[in-house]
């Protein structure tokens, strides 16, 4: 048999000496390419194999490990318990984002991904702990009004204790993906004709009740969960000058404000970060009150945002945020929906992070508040993305994309390669009138 020239090995590049390809029909093995994939005489996807250069016992891969989540900072948590309801939530990527940082024009620009969360988003720091205060509580249903994530994770995690879960959703205006996640994991759904604000009224309501338990961030044990995110940023790479988050209920940046404070009041750090809170310009009562040097939000009957996750009008932990800004000389701020969707492509097609609309608004705001000179350029700015962009799958309609039809396979093929060919000479004139422009 012929080995076709394109699968013979091309070079070692960085892999390490002792990898071999092997194929696991004729057990042939080959030096390793990174483009050998498939055996030339048996046609299988090869398998790598190798022998590692240390073992370290798995004592010592867990003391490295970060699976452990929330509760690896259970001495900082107000409950003890031997029995965490958990799915391993926290621990997400602290990601440098180099092309955002020449855009905002600071030294250092994280993204803190909350979307690696288990159901996506980072109301799961505060639902492990909620949660196992409403089994160890004795409850035997919980309560949630939610636009969308918080009923996800409510429902996520209270079928994992067992816990029957009542959602409040305000209808038609609740992403595809946080829905599917609700109906998945077995909520009783109310959706109610009114928004989030009347929602979370009912749930106010019914947690009066003594069979209810719950869930919202008015409880501050769940937000008490919701702080380790500080936690693990300073773990990383200390107190950051800047922390930017997306504004709805208000109770996220209130509780990462918390975490900070605590680091410093107990000896841990020296400093504190400026926080600095975006709302959806249709969606603001919080940031356009600040923004007229009000000192009281201005609540709103009919907020509206496509960011439908802060579609909120009025923010039950409104008191709280503003304390945090203020208190951190930090800055409320405003973004309109295009902004919004602009910052959610740019995460995606230039970094790779898939943010829903709201999570992506933490961006937006870093920029905005860029454009506005609030950065003094050698600082670090940490970005809360909150939510995975799976959640909210129709906000791809806002995106430009190439969706090419093939009737066969040599079709595909020519239209693949007069694609890859309009694509390099449409980069090359791009690349041709940038120079003209720089000289
Ligand atoms: C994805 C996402 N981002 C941001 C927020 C705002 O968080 P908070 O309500 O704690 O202000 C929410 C929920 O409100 C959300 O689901
Ligand atoms: N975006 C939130 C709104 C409810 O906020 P909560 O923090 O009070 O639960 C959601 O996902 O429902």
């Amino acid at each position: 048999m012929e080995i076709n020239p394109h699968l013979e090995p091309k070079g070692r590049g960085n892999l390490s000496v002792d990898v071999k390809l092997r194929c696991p029909k004729c057990h042939r093995t080959f030096e390793p390419s990174e483009k050998l994939f498939i055996c030339p005489y048996c046609n299988q996807p090869l398998e790598v194999i190798y022998e590692p250069d240390e073992k370290p016992s798995f004592d010592e891969i867990r003391r490295r490990s970060r699976i452990y989540g929330i509760w690896r900072f259970k001495e900082f948590l107000p409950i003890k318990t031997s029995n965490p309801i958990t799915m391993g939530e926290g621990s997400t990527p602290l990601v440098r984002v180099e092309k955002l940082e020449k855009l905002i024009g600071v030294r250092r620009v994280y993204v803190k991904f909350e979307g690696a969360n288990p159901t996506g988003s980072f109301k799961d720091r505060g639902m492990s702990l909620a949660i196992t205060l409403a089994r160890e509580s004795g409850s035997k249903a919980v309560v949630a009004a939610s636009t969308g994530n918080t009923a996800a994770s409510a429902a996520a995690y209270a079928s994992r204790a067992s816990l029957l879960t009542f959602l409040l959703l305000p209808r038609g205006k609740v992403a595809l993906g946080k829905m599917a996640q609700s109906i998945l994991h077995g909520a009783i759904i109310v959706e109610i004709e009114g928004n989030f604000d009347d929602a979370l009224e009912t749930a106010r309501r019914l947690a009066q009740r003594e069979e209810f338990y719950p869930l919202n961030s008015f409880n501050p044990w769940r937000l008490e969960g919701q702080k380790t995110l500080a936690y693990e940023v300073f773990e990383e790479i200390g107190v950051p000058d800047h922390v930017v988050v997306p504004v709805g209920n208000a109770g996220n940046i209130s509780a990462i404000w918390k975490g900070f404070k605590e680091l410093k009041n107990w000896g841990y750090s020296d400093t504190l970060p400026r926080m600095a809170g975006i709302q959806a310009e249709g969606s603001s009562p919080i940031a356009s009150a600040f923004k007229l040097g009000l000192d009281a939000p201005l609540f709103t009957e009919n907020p509206e945002t496509l960011a439908t996750a802060i579609r909120i009008g009025k923010p039950v932990n409104w008191f709280k945020a503003w304390k945090a800004v203020t208190e951190s000389s930090g800055t409320f701020e405003v973004v309109s929906d295009s902004d919004i969707i602009r910052a959610q492509r740019l995460l995606a097609r230039e970094e790779g992070i898939a943010a829903e609309p709201a999570g992506a608004a933490s961006i937006a705001g870093a920029i905005k508040l860029a454009q506005n000179g609030y950065f003094n350029g050698d600082e670090t700015v940490v970005c809360v993305v909150t939510g995975h962009g799976l959640k909210d799958p129709d906000s791809v309609k806002f995106h430009p994309t190439t969706r090419l039809r093939a009737m066969s396979v040599d079709d595909a093929i020519e239209k693949v390669i007069k694609s890859l060919m309009e694509r390099s000479n449409k980069n090359r004139e791009i690349e041709i009138k940038r120079q003209q422009v720089a000289s």
